[in-house]
């Protein structure tokens, strides 16, 4: 186990774009580097509208200098991948988004032509142990950075954006690209399985100032509903002798459980806006980034036996060990079941 390292949080600036997130930020490349050995992972983006999370986790769209954590992300592992020839490696892709509370799959290809109320949703199923599976929520194999690239191109194009008073492209859902990394040293049966959680939040707006109304209304109460059931959370979390921690409030929470205050290696990014009448929202991003910096989570190495891998071990053994019986007692065994045996 690991000696629980707190959440990190980090300040960025919209318009002090970093040449190279991963090695730029102190906390990023970390994370990335803990996902290779099995531990899990999140980087998670808030601010205010316009502030800049789109721009830092997936990146700009003009210059190949403006890519975001997400594909840089990408780069770093598979480039990890190739250099670490003591594993095997397999990399799964997920996409989920969240828009006015209902969980969607981004990678689903019928995503572009259907309606959204045709699509099918993501649903949160609990098992006994209360860990959270996403029911309708596809992972995808992705062999190398190319095949990864482009399932963050098909995400991306699918995702909920529209003009608003305070961002020409603004993102009206949170969004949630997970990295399935898995890793075993050949011909052995333990396996290290990790995720890495890169998430853009919707960004908080004050109605009142901007005046929106319809449905860029709805979809603004929703982020700020979700946004207050987050910071609920946060602040359970940092609060010694808390015992209940309302996650199940929203799908957010509820999905960014382990991330938030579990077996997950967490950084924070707030963004701000460097424009003076954004003051109030810019210190309130602040004093968020400062509780979550208050939360420990503990994180676990993921290593388990793989059970198809371990069946054919332990049918290779029985075998052996029956050839030796043959040789010692001479006698052949049969695998035929007794009437008793039958009956039972
Ligand atoms: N570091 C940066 N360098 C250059 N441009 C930036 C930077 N950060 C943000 N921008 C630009 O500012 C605008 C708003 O950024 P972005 O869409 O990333 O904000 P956001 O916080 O994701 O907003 P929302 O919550 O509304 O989705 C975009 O046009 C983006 O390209």
């Amino acid at each position: 186990m690991s000696s629980s390292p707190p959440v990190e949080a980090l300040l960025l600036r919209a318009g002090c774009g970093t040449e190279s997130p991963l090695s730029g930020i102190a906390g990023l490349q970390p994370r990335t580097t803990h996902v290779l050995s099995g531990y899990n992972g999140t980087i998670f983006a808030y601010g205010q509208t316009g502030s800049g999370k789109t721009f830092t986790i997936t990146g700009g769209a003009e210059r190949y200098s403006d890519r975001g954590i997400i594909p840089r992300t990408l780069s770093y592992l598979f480039q990890q991948f190739q250099k670490d020839s003591t594993k095997v490696y397999t990399t799964h892709i997920s996409y989920l988004e969240i828009y006015n509370e209902c969980g969607y799959d981004l990678l689903d290809p019928r995503h572009e032509a259907a309606r959204l109320e045709d699509l099918q949703k993501v649903s949160i199923m609990e098992d006994p142990e209360q860990n959270i599976h996403l029911k309708n929520l596809s992972s995808q194999q992705a062999a190398n950075e190319e095949e990864a690239l482009n399932l963050l191109f098909l995400g991306d194009t699918n995702r909920m954006i529209a003009e608003t008073p305070m961002n020409q492209a603004s993102t009206r859902s949170h969004c949630i690209f997970t990295i399935h990394v898995s890793g075993r040293e050949p011909g052995s049966a333990t396996v290290r399985h990790s995720k890495l959680h890169l998430v853009d939040l919707a960004g908080s707006e004050r109605v009142g100032k901007t005046g929106v109304g319809g449905q860029l209304l709805t979809e603004a109460k929703y982020i700020n509903l979700s946004l207050h059931y987050l910071e609920q959370v946060i602040i359970a979390l940092s609060e010694k002798n808390r015992s209940h921690i309302p996650y199940r409030n929203s799908m957010m929470t509820s999905v960014l459980r382990d991330s938030l205050g579990g077996n997950c290696m967490t950084t924070m990014i707030a963004t701000l806006s460097v424009e003076k009448r954004n003051i109030d929202e810019s210190i309130s991003t602040c004093r968020f980034a400062q509780r979550v910096a208050l939360i420990k989570n503990e994180a676990v190495l993921n290593e388990e036996l793989d059970p198809g891998l371990m069946i054919i071990r332990l049918k290779r053994e029985i075998l052996a060990l029956k050839d030796e019986l043959v040789m010692v007692t001479g006698e052949q065994r049969t695998d035929q079941l007794t009437e008793d045996e039958l009956q039972k």
